[in-house]
């Protein structure tokens, strides 16, 4: 964890993409801004070259793999993904084997990344024991250990019995915590694999239907409005949902919500070669759904981007299609396709991507020293984009442990030059820093 003694300097680079200047670290705070400042002896140089320096990205949802699937991700080779593609906080979810469900569980996710040092992560915990949906887990517990659990899902399940969602609602804002929710009514997506529309129907593939998201969304708006509560949605996948949310937050709902990069990039249509790399939860919806997504994230009615990355097994996904488990790798490509989507088009500018990658993550679980701004006196949490660096996605190149990502051979738009946790550089040119 050794940082260079004279700290870094990062030369030429541009806070928010705006003028250009130098950025002076030592030990883990942002200690000068300037043009040409002289370099401190011993000081390791970066040169930004004109590069866009943001916060240091925070994702609300990662699937880590560790415990149980280690095979698959482990808490260090997830670090070194989550540091490859800008990160320096995630949030594990809590579907591993064992669940984390207790604070054992959590408390071993958090020192582990401790020890790893790549990024911050925090764990999150079950909502219910198991992730079963019926009898609600020791959150007090969780959030008191040194994991300091601050939120809980049963993600990859949904709290699909109402009033079990209420009591968890109202034993979360006791605790000051906030709950995730994958919505999904699961009597709606019985063997479902794939959107419910004309490419589904067209290609044989049972129908996940916009309801099944929707009717949840608007349930749980309503169930936290009466509990006080706030919420916040994972993965919104359709354009019902959004205007839900849009909705709910004009009522003065404390209500929240994520969008994954796959589902502001693709649509359905990538299902016809029936390959399994492109089944996930929520499905791939259409066109229509993610314009919606991409100008609801612009102007602020869907918070953040997600990457709800899912590392599987490659046995696990190279197979039938409806036996393919769902979900993909996301950490490595949130950013540059939050540039194709949204900053190419002209939707978000640098401060935006500052806003949905950083800043509203951080405040929506409440991270005190990440998502803030790139002045002196604060956290060096950093990182640098090139945004004129185009890249190819090889799958064999990503650092993750597997290679489930739908980007292959896609030429990505912009490339992470470098990663500051505290003023630590944990990667630097795509190579990490163990
Ligand atoms: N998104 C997915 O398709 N899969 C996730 C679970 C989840 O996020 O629901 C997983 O754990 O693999
Ligand atoms: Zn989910
Ligand atoms: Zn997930």
């Amino acid at each position: 964890m050794s940082e260079a003694v004279g700290g870094v300097l990062l030369r030429r680079v541009r806070p928010y993409g705006e003028a250009e200047t130098d950025i002076r670290i030592v030990g883990e705070e942002i200690a000068e801004i300037g043009t040409d400042l002289p370099v401190p002896a011993g000081a390791e140089v970066i040169e930004g070259g004109g590069a866009v320096v943001l916060p240091g990205f925070v994702d609300l949802h990662t699937h880590l793999r560790e415990p149980g699937r280690e095979d698959t991700e482990t808490i260090a080779t997830g670090s070194a993904a989550a540091a490859r593609g800008g990160y320096t906080a995630v949030f594990a979810m809590a579907n591993t084997d064992p669940v984390a469900d207790n604070a054992t569980v959590t408390d071993n996710v958090y020192r582990t990344g401790r020890e790893v040092g790549l990024v911050d992560v925090h764990p999150v915990g079950a909502v219910t024991v198991g992730l079963q949906g019926r009898q609600l887990a020791e959150m007090g517990m969780m959030a008191a250990g040194a994991g300091r659990v601050r939120l809980f899902s049963d993600d990859g399940n949904c709290v699909d019995d109402p009033l079990v969602m209420r009591r968890a609602l109202e034993y979360a804002t006791g605790l000051g915590v906030l709950i995730a929710q994958h919505a999904e009514e699961p009597r709606l997506t019985v063997g479902a694999v794939a959107h419910e529309g004309p490419t589904a129907t067209r290609l044989g593939l049972a129908g996940w239907p916009r309801a099944a998201e929707e009717s949840i969304v608007a349930r749980d708006a309503l169930l936290a409005r009466d509990a006080g509560a706030r919420i916040h949605i994972c993965h919104a996948s359709t354009a019902g949902t959004v205007e839900l949310i849009r909705w709910a937050k004009a009522q003065g709902i404390s209500i929240t919500a994520e969008v994954t990069p796959h589902h502001l990039l693709l649509t359905d249509e990538r299902l016809s070669t029936y390959d399994g790399l492109n089944r996930v939860n929520p499905p791939l919806r259409e066109a229509s759904d993610t314009e919606a997504l991409r100008s609801a994230l612009a102007d602020g009615v869907l918070d953040c981007v997600a990457t709800d990355h899912a590392p599987h097994a490659m046995q696990d996904k190279c197979c039938e299609f409806a036996a393919a488990r769902p979900g993909m790798l996301g950490l490595e490509t949130a950013l540059p396709i939050v540039v194709a989507t949204l900053v190419a088009p002209g939707l978000l500018d640098w401060r935006g991507v500052a806003r949905v990658m950083s800043e509203r993550p951080a405040a929506i679980v409440g991270l005190p020293d990440q998502g803030r701004p790139i002045a002196v006196g604060e956290p060096a949490n950093l990182t640098l984009v090139d945004p004129d660096r185009t890249w190819e996605v090889v799958p064999e190149d990503l650092a993750s442990r597997s290679r489930n990502t739908p980007y292959t051979g896609m030429t990505m738009p912009a490339g992470i030059t470098a990663t500051l946790l505290r003023g630590r550089v944990t990667q630097l040119g795509g190579e990490v820093r163990w």
